[in-house]
This record gives structure tokens, sequence and C-alpha cells, in this order.
């Protein structure tokens, strides 16, 4: 496997808060990556480390089988927080800044404008601009001078519905030219949807790595919902063939041995005065595997 990316016991500690501790995974070459993990369990902190912004307390990272820190980051486009674009430029202008800043000779506008689907705006003032349109000019900016590698802290962060689906979209298809990109991100639906590989990180530890569809497995869940909630809590807790229950608002997500059947756990509940309003037989993806994970 070739990676682009490996960290070995990576750590980072603000007095007593661990923020990452010992970290280790490894980002396979042309794989969407995603960092999954609650607030504050370390995402942009490891983000942070491996573009050199923030200085590890112990542990090591290597970039292309060791190439050297500056060597590196010509080979990577980072989105760490949303960069300062003018607002009574352009987007060409603002690219051509930014550009400029990065010192890139030949800097790639147009094909980046393309990518992002920005051309036909280009010549727009900024502040004209959705906020989805911004985001993807951010993108654009972080694609200028053609990275191998592409890294995004919380891409669809503040977007709505469509900004969101036309930002998933675009890392699709970044990810399809054959570009590395690694991003953090806690909205499940999202890594869901677009990361093939998958780390999880809870406060600084990391507890998953692996595919996402590992992660999600398999299990059959039910989600139920009855009018009295403490009992019905009360009484999930005390049935031998429920694994795993969460709880979200009114309704219970259960994990259940795959012998127990719908019906008759309904009948069970029903024996014990508790009539489900709600019954649903879903599949287990991956919010449910993450939450199973984190809440272990
Ligand atoms: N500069 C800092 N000084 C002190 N503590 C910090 C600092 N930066 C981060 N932390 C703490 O380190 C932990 C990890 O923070 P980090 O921002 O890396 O998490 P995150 O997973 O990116 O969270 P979020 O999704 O909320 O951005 C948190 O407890 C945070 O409060």
């Amino acid at each position: 496997m070739d990676t682009v990316l490996k960290l070995e016991k990576l750590s980072k500690h603000y007095g007593r808060i661990k923020a990452v501790n010992e970290v280790s995974f490894a980002v396979p070459k042309g794989s969407v990556f995603g960092i999954l993990g609650p607030n504050g369990s370390g995402k942009t902190t490891t983000l942070g480390m491996i573009l050199g912004v923030i200085q590890p307390l112990s542990g090591s990272f290597s970039w292309f089988d060791n190439l050297s820190p500056q060597e590196a980051k010509k080979h990577i486009g980072a989105l760490l927080e949303t960069p300062n674009f003018y607002p009574y430029m352009t987007a060409r202008q603002n690219l051509t800044l930014a550009a400029k800043v990065k010192q890139i000779k030949e800097p790639n506008i147009e094909e980046v404008l393309e990518q992002v689907k920005l051309l036909d705006r280009a010549d727009d003032k900024f502040k004209t601009y959705s906020l989805g349109m911004k985001q993807r000019l951010a993108i654009a900016s972080a694609l200028l001078g053609n990275p191998e590698v592409l890294v995004l802290d919380e891409p669809t962060n503040g977007l709505d519905p469509r900004g969101i689906a036309e930002v998933r979209q675009l890392i699709l298809d970044i990810a399809a030219r054959g570009i590395t990109v690694l991003m953090a991100s806690h909205i499940l639906a999202e890594v869901e949807k677009v990361c093939e590989h998958v780390v999880v990180l809870q406060n600084g530890v990391l507890r998953f790595e692996g595919l996402a569809s590992e992660l999600s497995g398999d299990a059959a869940l039910l989600r139920i919902k009855a009018s009295d909630d403490s009992q019905l809590e009360e009484l999930l807790t005390q049935h031998p063939q429920i694994q795993n229950i969460h709880r979200d608002g009114h309704f219970f997500d259960l994990e259940i041995d795959p012998e127990l059947k719908a019906e008759d756990l309904n009948q069970w509940l029903a024996e014990r005065q508790i009539f489900l309003n709600h019954l649903e037989i879903k599949q287990a993806g991956l919010e449910e595997g993450f939450l199973k994970l984190i809440d272990s």
C-alpha cells in the first residue's frame, strides 16, 4: 500500500488536556480519508501538527515517505480555516493574490476555478458569493499549485443542505482525479458519503482505524418509541438479547441479537404493559457504528 502520510505516536498536550495522545495511523494514496470524532476529540490539533502549524509534544509524522517538510509542503493543499478573501475583489483576483502569497510561479487559476465550478462567476466580486460558493473558492485556493494531497477541516461547516451537497460532490470529483483527500469531520453522514477510510478519535485517543464499511458493521437495529420513555428504558436494560441501547430524544435505537425478532420484542414489552407507538427495522450505518464505539 502506498501511503502519503504516516503518524507515529503523535501527541500534543495543553497542560493537563491530552488533545492528541499517541495517535498512529497511515493515509493510503488516492483515498478519501476521514478523521472522525466528536467536538474536542483532537481532529484540528492533529491536522495542525501534520501541517506544521502546531508543534507536537512527541511522536512523529512523515509525508510521502520521509520527504523533507519544505518539499512536502509543495505537494499539499490545505484548508484549516476560511481564508481571508477580499470582498471587493473578484474570485479570479483573490486567487491571483493567493497564488502570489503561496509563491506559485505559474498558477493554475482557470483550472481550479473550473474544478470548483466557479468559472462563470470568476469575475464577480467575492462579496456577492453565497456561503457555498465562498467555500468552493476556498477549496480552489487550496488546489492552487496542483497538490497531491488536499487537507480539509470540517469542509461543510455552516453550509446549507445545497452547499453541503455541492462541497461533498466536489470532494468526490477531486478524489476521482487522483488527489488524496484527508478531511476532519464530526458529521457522520458526511464521512459516510465520501470517505472510504476512517479513523475515529475520542478524547485525543485513536479508537478505530479501517474502512468506513467496517465501522458500520452489518448488525440489525431496531428503532422504537413508547409514550413512557423511562419505563421503556428500564425494561430494555433488562432484556437479555439487547446488546446496546442508544437513546436519541424520545427514540431508542437498539442493537439486538440476530435471533430476536421485532415482533417478539414488541410482544415482550406489551406483556409488561408497554405499548410501542413506533417500531422500525433499520440497517446499521456509520452513525450506529460510531456511537457504539464512542459509548463503549
Ligand atoms: N490552543 C489550545 N489551548 C488549550 N487547549 C486547546 C487548544 N487547542 C485545543 N485545545 C483542546 O484540545 C482538545 C482537542 O481540541 P481540537 O480542536 O483538536 O478538537 P476537534 O476534534 O478539532 O474539535 P472541534 O470539532 O470542536 O473542532 C480540546 O479539549 C480543546 O479544548
